[in-house]
């Protein structure tokens, strides 16, 4: 569970109350570069508050350049905080260097020692452990991260994931009282990184460890932590657990953020049938529906899901199965088929704006209108209608 400060800054969405046992962040900055007379330096974190209890999993998920790392490093030790604590266990960890906190660290690339061997890896931060103590450690951990059998191995010989997971079982194996991981998956190939994100996910949970996790990949994010914190230009935009982030961005930046495609103003969308818009549309007729990678289905005009009766141009909002019955036409730009679905990108008007937006839209392969159509040509004409199930509603 993650706890935002409430004390100096707004309550930020997600906020609770602190848990003195793990760790607490607050207000912290962290500034490059400049001089106290003319020059002010990059801010690269801008007062960012957070906790994180023991045994819990958080994700620093932003952009590129946002300062998740500079904050990572922050709590690591490694950089200097200009302003704000950074305390553990109740103890404030200002002036006491990296190697004294008692955390563990791993980076992108996992920088094994090639000298030694996958055991000698591990190994390397509990070599006062008796020998027989060591090799049980050593074993148990190879054994959680998936590579039991590979002591021997040398660590030129692995491949990237395999590095990947003796970088993780290497930190592991002090048992450190926090786990600081910075973008340890980016540089393995997708698929891999899919598999290994939920490998890690696993494991932190099951050697009940704390952990801190950055990543600019929020399926990621997801995957691995049981608490998200968004950040955005140095400070933290939500903090939330997956689902309540996913179901409810406090903003249109954060929805952006975690691939909200569109936005709808509520008031263009009908008021007959409220009830099918998400939770909580009713009650926000001043706020925007955001529409979702999977918030719009392709319809082909014509067919059985063509409404009769619909407004020409979009609006008219039926009950109709799962979907809102907003229907919009669009000009098809291409299509791809993957993992089982054709995902049509299409120019379409929404309501609220002059301009067509380029939307994602996927053919239900449950529809028999659009199912197996997988030839849709740039220019041809389809429509696109609301699912609320991939909808949220964020604020105006
Ligand atoms: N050593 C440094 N000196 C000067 N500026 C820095 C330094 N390190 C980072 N910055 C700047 O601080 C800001 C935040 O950088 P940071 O690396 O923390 O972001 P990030 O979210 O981790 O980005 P990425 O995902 O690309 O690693 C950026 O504007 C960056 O250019």
């Amino acid at each position: 569970m993650v706890h935002t400060d409430l004390t100096t800054r707004a309550p930020l969405p997600g906020a609770g109350t602190s848990d003195p046992s793990g760790l607490e962040v607050r207000d912290v900055v962290v500034r490059y570069g400049g001089d106290a007379r003319r020059d002010p330096g990059t801010t690269a974190v801008a007062g960012v508050s957070f906790d994180v209890a023991p045994g819990d999993v958080l994700a620093l998920l932003g952009p590129s350049g946002c300062g998740k790392s500079s904050l990572l490093r922050a709590v690591a030790g490694l950089e200097p905080v200009v302003a704000g604590s950074v305390r553990f266990a109740g103890s404030d960890l200002g002036g006491i260097p990296v190697h004294r906190r008692g955390f563990g660290l791993m980076f992108q690339e996992g920088q094994l020692f090639p000298h030694r061997d996958v055991a000698g890896n591990v190994a390397y931060g509990i070599s006062g452990l008796p020998r027989g103590d060591r090799d049980e450690r050593v074993r148990e951990l190879l054994d959680v991260v998936g590579l039991a059998g590979y002591e021997r191995r040398a660590t030129t010989t692995l491949s990237g994931g395999e590095r990947q997971r003796v970088a993780l079982a290497r930190s592991l194996a002090p048992r450190p009282r926090l786990l600081l991981l910075d973008e340890p998956l980016s540089a393995l190939d997708r698929g891999l990184r899919e598999r290994l994100a939920l490998d890690l996910g696993g494991v932190l949970r099951a050697t009940g460890t704390t952990a801190v996790f950055v990543t600019h990949d929020h399926d990621e994010a997801f995957t691995v932590a049981d608490t998200v914190a968004v950040m955005d230009a140095g400070e933290l935009l939500q903090v939330a657990h997956p689902e309540d982030l996913w179901r409810a961005p406090a903003s249109r930046r954060v929805a952006e953020f975690l691939g909200y495609q569109a936005f709808v103003p509520l008031r263009e969308l009908s008021t007959a049938h409220p009830s099918r818009l998400p939770s909580g549309a009713e009650r926000s007729r001043d706020g925007s529906l955001a529409v979702g990678p999977r918030g719009l289905r392709v319809v082909v005009p014509g067919s059985a899901d063509g409404v009769p009766g619909r407004v020409p141009g979009g609006g008219a909002d039926a009950a109709h199965g799962g979907a809102v019955r907003a229907v919009w036409p669009g000009v098809v730009v291409g299509s791809v088929f993957r993992r089982g679905t054709t995902e049509v990108t299409l120019d379409v008007v929404l309501p609220g704006s002059a301009a067509p937006a380029r939307v994602v839209a996927v053919a239900d392969a449950s529809d028999p209108a659009t199912s197996g159509t997988r030839d849709w040509a740039a220019g041809d004409q389809l429509e696109v209608a609301l699912d609320r199930s991939g909808c949220a509603v964020v604020p105006a």
